[in-house]
C-alpha cells in the first residue's frame, strides 16, 4: 500500500503582502516549499509526492525539485478555484496513478516544520480509524465576535481543537468526499476536515505541534526563521 503526499501550493498568499506568492518566498537560502517537500521526502514511509502549483509557477517548482533532490516529486498538477478546488484536482489526479486504498497526506506547502513524528501519526491513525487531521489543543480563551471589535460570548476552549496539515485518507474515501460535495453544491470548505464534517462524516485526531507553523502572514516567516535556528541548535548539540 503506498503513502502519497499531496502539497497544496495552489494559494497566492495575499495576506503574506510579498511580490511573490509566500510558497516559494526565500528563506535563508531555500523556498518554503522545499522546507516542506524535504520533510516528505526524507520520511521512508513516503512513497511520492504530488504538489497542486499555482499557474506559471510549475517548471520553478521542477527546477527546485531538481536543485534540492527531490526525487520523490512525480506529480505537479494545476490549482482550483479555491483550496478545496485544488484539493480536489490533487485527489482526482492520484487516482489515475494509485489504488483506492492507498494514503493520501494533504499537507499546506506554507506548514515547512512538520515533522516526522507529525507524518508517521497520520499514516498511522489513517490507517487505524479511515482518516487523521493533526491537531494541537487550545491554550487561549475562544471569544465568539460577530464584527470583529467585541465580544458577549465565548466558547469552552477544552472542547475545541486547532487544526493542522497534515490530514490523511484513503485515497478512494477522498475522492468520493469530493464528488458528492460537488453534487451537493458544497464548493468552497476551508480545509479537508472541515468539508468531512459538512458532510456528515465523523473525523480523528492525529498528533500536531505548535511548531507545525503555517506561515500566513510576514510575522510568522520570524517565527519560522527562530525555529530553524532552534532545530540548528538542536543538531549541533547532538
Ligand atoms: C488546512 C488548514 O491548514 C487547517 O488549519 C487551514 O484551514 C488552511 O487555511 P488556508 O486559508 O487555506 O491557509
Amino acid at each position: 500500500m503506498a503513502n502519497v503526499a499531496l502539497i497544496i501550493a495552489g494559494g497566492s498568499g495575499a495576506r503574506m503582502h510579498q511580490s511573490i506568492p509566500k510558497q516559494f518566498l526565500s528563506v535563508n537560502e531555500r523556498p518554503v516549499i522545499i522546507y516542506t517537500l524535504e520533510a516528505f521526502q526524507k520520511h521512508a514511509d513516503i512513497d511520492a509526492i504530488a504538489v497542486v502549483c499555482i499557474s506559471g509557477w510549475e517548471q520553478v517548482l521542477w527546477a527546485y525539485a531538481r536543485q534540492f533532490n527531490i526525487t520523490k516529486l512525480k506529480y505537479v498538477i494545476p490549482g482550483g478555484e479555491n483550496g478545496q478546488g485544488s484539493i480536489r484536482n490533487g485527489v482526482f489526479e492520484l487516482e489515475k496513478h494509485f489504488g483506492e486504498e492507498d494514503i493520501v497526506l494533504i499537507h499546506d506547502s506554507i506548514r515547512p516544520m512538520v515533522s516526522a513524528d507529525i507524518i508517521s501519526d497520520c499514516i498511522v491513525k489513517t490507517k487505524q480509524y479511515g482518516c487523521a487531521i493533526a491537531t494541537i489543543p487550545c491554550a487561549e480563551a475562544m471569544l465568539q465576535t460577530e464584527d470583529g471589535m467585541c465580544s458577549t460570548g465565548s466558547y469552552p476552549r477544552d472542547n475545541l481543537k486547532r487544526t493542522q496539515t497534515p490530514q490523511g485518507f484513503p485515497l478512494g474515501k477522498i475522492c468520493d468526499l469530493h464528488r458528492r460535495a460537488l453534487e451537493q453544491g458544497i464548493t468552497n470548505s476551508v480545509a479537508s476536515c472541515t468539508l468531512m464534517i459538512e458532510m456528515g462524516q465523523q473525523v480523528h485526531f492525529s498528533l500536531g505541534s505548535e511548531k507545525n507553523i503555517k506561515l500566513t502572514t510576514v510575522e510568522d516567516l520570524d517565527i519560522f526563521k527562530a525555529l530553524l535556528l532552534a532545530k540548528r541548535a538542536d543538531w549541533l548539540k547532538d
